[in-house]
C-alpha cells in the first residue's frame, strides 16, 4: 500500500471511544502527514447495555474489542484504537499492540457523595467488581447496585443518597469533571490493569502501519502497561477474582480479593526499569508475575474476616 493511502481506524462509536480514536487520528495525521478515516464498529458490549445483564454473562472483559479487532483482521481497517483497560490479558492471534498514547490520570472518583458524606449502609452503584471490593474494604456497611452503559447514562443514575464510581479518564475526555465528588487515592482505590491508557493494535504483518504507529508510541506508557499486564496474565484467563495492577513511581501497586471471604490483599512490587530509559523491562515483567504468584498465596493465607486489606 502507498505511503499516501488513508489510514482506516476502527472504533466504537461511543462518545468515548470516537473522542479518543479522533486524538489518536489527529496525532497520526500530525506525525505522519497521511490521511486517516474512521470505521464505526458497534461490539455486543454496546448492544446490550441494559443494568441487568451484566458484563460477565455476554462474554466477559473483551465483549468491547473483539468486533473492532475483527475489522482489523479482516481487512475492513488497518488499526484499532481501544481503551486498553478493556483488552484481555492474552494477545489476540494475528494483532501487535503497536502503540499507547500516554496515560491520563488514572484515579477512580466517586460522583454524587464523598465516602466521608455517605451514610452508613448507603448505596453505591458500579458493575465493577473491583471497585465493590475496594469500596468494601474501607466501608463493610455500603450497599452497591449493578451499573452499566455509556458514561452519559450512568452520570443520570446516581443513586438517591448514594453514589457512583467511575474512571477520571473517562470524565477528562468527555470534558465532564465537574461531576467529581471525591478523587480516591491511589493506593487504596488502585486502578484497573490499563486504566487512563489508549492502546493501538494493527496486524502483525503490516509493516506500513506499524511504522506510522510507532510514531506515536509513548514509550513510559508502554512499560508500565506491558508490566501491568504481565501481572494480570499470570493470574490466568479464567480468574474472575477482583484484581488491580497499577504502576505508580518506582513501583507496581497490586489488589486481588476474594468477596466470598470478604479478604483482599494489596502488595506493592519494587521495579527496577526506570520510564524514561532504555533498560531491559524483562526483569520487571518477571516481577510483575512473581507479585501475583505472591499475592494470590497470601490470599489463599487468609483468615476470613477483611484483615487483609
Ligand atoms: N469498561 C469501560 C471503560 N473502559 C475504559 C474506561 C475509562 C477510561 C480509561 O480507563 O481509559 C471505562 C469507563 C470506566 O471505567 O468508568
Amino acid at each position: 500500500m502507498p505511503d499516501t493511502a488513508p489510514l482506516r481506524i476502527a472504533t466504537r462509536s461511543s462518545q468515548q471511544a470516537s473522542t479518543q480514536a479522533g486524538a489518536v487520528a489527529s496525532a497520526l495525521t500530525a506525525a505522519t502527514g497521511r490521511p486517516v478515516e474512521l470505521v464505526f464498529v458497534d461490539t455486543v458490549g454496546d448492544r446490550t447495555q441494559a443494568d441487568n445483564v451484566p458484563l460477565h454473562s455476554i462474554g466477559g472483559q473483551g465483549v468491547f474489542v473483539k468486533e473492532v479487532q475483527n475489522a482489523v483482521l479482516d481487512g475492513r481497517a488497518d488499526l484499532a484504537v481501544h481503551s486498553a483497560k478493556d483488552l484481555t490479558s492474552d494477545t489476540t492471534p494475528g494483532l501487535r499492540l503497536a502503540a499507547f498514547t500516554e496515560r491520563r490520570d488514572a484515579h477512580d472518583v466517586l460522583v454524587g457523595a464523598t465516602l466521608d458524606e455517605l451514610p452508613l449502609g448507603a448505596l453505591v452503584a458500579t458493575g465493577s467488581v473491583r471497585r465493590r471490593a475496594q469500596l468494601a474494604a474501607v466501608r463493610p456497611d455500603l450497599e452497591f447496585a449493578e451499573l452499566r452503559g455509556n458514561i452519559g447514562t450512568r452520570l443520570s443514575k446516581v443513586p438517591d443518597g448514594g453514589a457512583i464510581v467511575m474512571a477520571k479518564a473517562a470524565l477528562l475526555i468527555l470534558e465532564l469533571t465537574e461531576h467529581i465528588a471525591e478523587e480516591l487515592s491511589l493506593s487504596e482505590f488502585v486502578p484497573a490493569v490499563g486504566q487512563g491508557c489508549v492502546a493501538i493494535e494493527c496486524r502483525v504483518d503490516d509493516d506500513d502501519t506499524r511504522r506510522a504507529l510507532a510514531t506515536i508510541d509513548h514509550a513510559p506508557t508502554r512499560r508500565a502497561v506491558e508490566i501491568e499486564r504481565a501481572f494480570l496474565s499470570e493470574l490466568g484467563s479464567g480468574c474472575s477474582l477482583p484484581v488491580a495492577g497499577h504502576v505508580r513511581g518506582s513501583g507496581l501497586d497490586i489488589f486481588v480479593a476474594d468477596p466470598e471471604r470478604s479478604t483482599s490483599v494489596r502488595h506493592r512490587v519494587e521495579l527496577r526499569s526506570h520510564p524514561d530509559g532504555h533498560e531491559s523491562v524483562d526483569a520487571d515483567l518477571a516481577a510483575a508475575r512473581q507479585g501475583a504468584r505472591d499475592a494470590m498465596a497470601s490470599l489463599a493465607g487468609q483468615v476470613a474476616s477483611g484483615d487483609g486489606a
